[in-house]
């Protein structure tokens, strides 16, 4: 495969990036293809090799590159202006619509990034409760904001940068870290903290350490505790929100949770974060409480309407259907396949999400971490070189669009058994 043209942007953009990209989980090793177009399921990249993409801009693109129904109503509202600086009737419907979906969400604030979101959305618990201190799970990603920067997952995972440079311990001395799935160490957790935690943030679905489910009953108990305890309950869907149905992982799996953060999905591929909850916890932010939250782009007319755009269409076509059945037939295939090549393997995800692990399907960040990565690496390596992008990184999650056809499944597959083969 040519990759001149990549390999040459790599070097120049070393000169002036940080490890030459934007973003650390974007630093494919020995150096990342640069894209310069993406349509449907497919990424063209500067040397005009092609790639199906699981990556799919890290989850937001559940209906592909480009899908007409948001190109056409980013283009009508392009007519219309793409900053106001003043509230506009958009954000008053999407703020409905949302709520019919997360009826939890009684009020809302559109920021600009899920990190955003999940920032404001603890300052707000804590604003609300009076107390300091946050409970967050082993492995969890809520954005590359301070107080959350410990045992992250995605890319702080990769790099094996638990804890990040440049974040005064003081900031973090307030987060508490419980494993997934474990409702005793999240019990002993707030009770040897009584009255003194004001939050757990959690993605209800781990999704930043590959995909993770929630055991049988384990949301429902931390539910309950929080309650118990007077503590305000965090679901970050950033991921999960409009991706494992309509109403996310709380829908899904019927727990509500007294906040929630939305992202991705919700702008249709343009930058978004969403926060909200109760309305006696809303009340306190700014201006409305002493909660203080502003920003620039909050509320921007064009993710707004890309998010409101993906969402209909989501729910006018029934997509989830389809597209969480073409999920589930890929995890059986690709698990098939593994056993018949007698890897050490697991395939972990639901709805149209899924990660492999060379190991046994991981229940919590230490045995994610267990995991065989370099072995992870090199299948990487193997699924690029035949022609099929995974997001590189083995705490990350591949996900299905609609956009992926039968034909683009069936040539994943293939590519599959290659570079397994080429694993032996
Ligand atoms: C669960 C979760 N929360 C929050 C974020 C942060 O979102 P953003 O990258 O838009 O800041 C991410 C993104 O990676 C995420 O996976
Ligand atoms: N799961 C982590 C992300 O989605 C971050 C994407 C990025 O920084 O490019």
């Amino acid at each position: 495969m040519k990759l001149d043209t990549s390999r040459a942007l790599f070097e120049e953009a070393l000169q002036v990036m940080p490890g030459g990209v934007s973003s650390p989980v974007r630093a494919a090793k020995p150096f990342p293809f640069y894209t310069k177009s993406a349509k449907g399921c497919r990424l063209t990249d500067a040397d005009g090799n092609g790639y199906i993409d699981f990556c799919m801009g890290y989850g937001p693109l559940i209906l592909g590159h480009q899908p007409a129904p948001v190109k056409d109503a980013i283009g009508k509202q392009l007519d219309e202006g793409w900053l106001y600086g003043t509230p506009c009737e958009l954000e008053v419907r999407y703020a409905r619509k949302i709520r019919n979906y997360y009826p939890g969400m009684q009020m809302m604030r559109f920021v600009s990034t899920g990190g955003e979101a999940t920032m404001s959305a603890i300052r707000a618990a804590r604003g609300y409760t009076g107390r300091d201190k946050v409970v967050k799970i082993e492995g969890g990603f809520h954005g590359a904001h301070d107080g959350v920067l410990v045992k992250a997952g995605s890319g702080a995972a990769t790099m094996g940068v638990p804890d990040s440079l440049g974040v005064p311990k003081d900031f973090t001395k307030h987060t508490l870290q419980v494993p997934f799935n474990d409702i005793r160490a999240m019990e002993a957790a707030l009770e040897s903290n009584k009255d003194q935690v004001a939050c757990v943030i959690m993605e209800p679905v781990m999704c930043n350490m590959g995909p993770i489910l929630p055991k049988e009953g384990y949301l429902r108990a931390v539910r309950n505790l929080t309650k118990e305890h007077g503590v305000v309950l965090i679901f970050d869907e950033v991921v999960t929100g409009f991706r494992v149905g309509m109403f996310g992982a709380q829908g899904y799996f019927g727990v509500e949770p007294d906040m929630t953060t939305l992202g991705k999905i919700a702008g249709g591929g343009l930058p978004i974060g969403i926060f909200g909850g109760k309305k006696e916890i809303m009340e306190k932010v700014a201006p409305q409480g002493g909660v203080y939250q502003a920003g620039t782009f909050n509320g921007n007319p064009l993710s707004l309407t890309a998010g409101m755009a993906t969402v209909d269409y989501l729910d006018k076509q029934r997509a989830h259907i389809k597209l969480n059945e073409s999920g589930e037939a890929l995890r059986q295939a690709l698990t098939e396949l593994l056993k018949r090549m007698k890897l050490d393997y697991s395939v972990s995800g639901m709805a149209s999400m899924f990660q492999v692990f060379f190991g046994p399907k991981p229940e919590n960040y230490q045995q994610a971490l267990r995991c065989n990565k370099a072995l992870y690496d090199k299948f990487w390596s193997h699924m690029l070189e035949n022609g099929v992008f995974l997001p590189p990184s083995q705490f990350e999650t591949c996900f299905l669009s609609t956009a992926h056809e039968r034909g683009d499944v069936e040539d994943t597959l293939r590519a599959f058994i290659k570079s397994c083969g080429a694993l032996k």
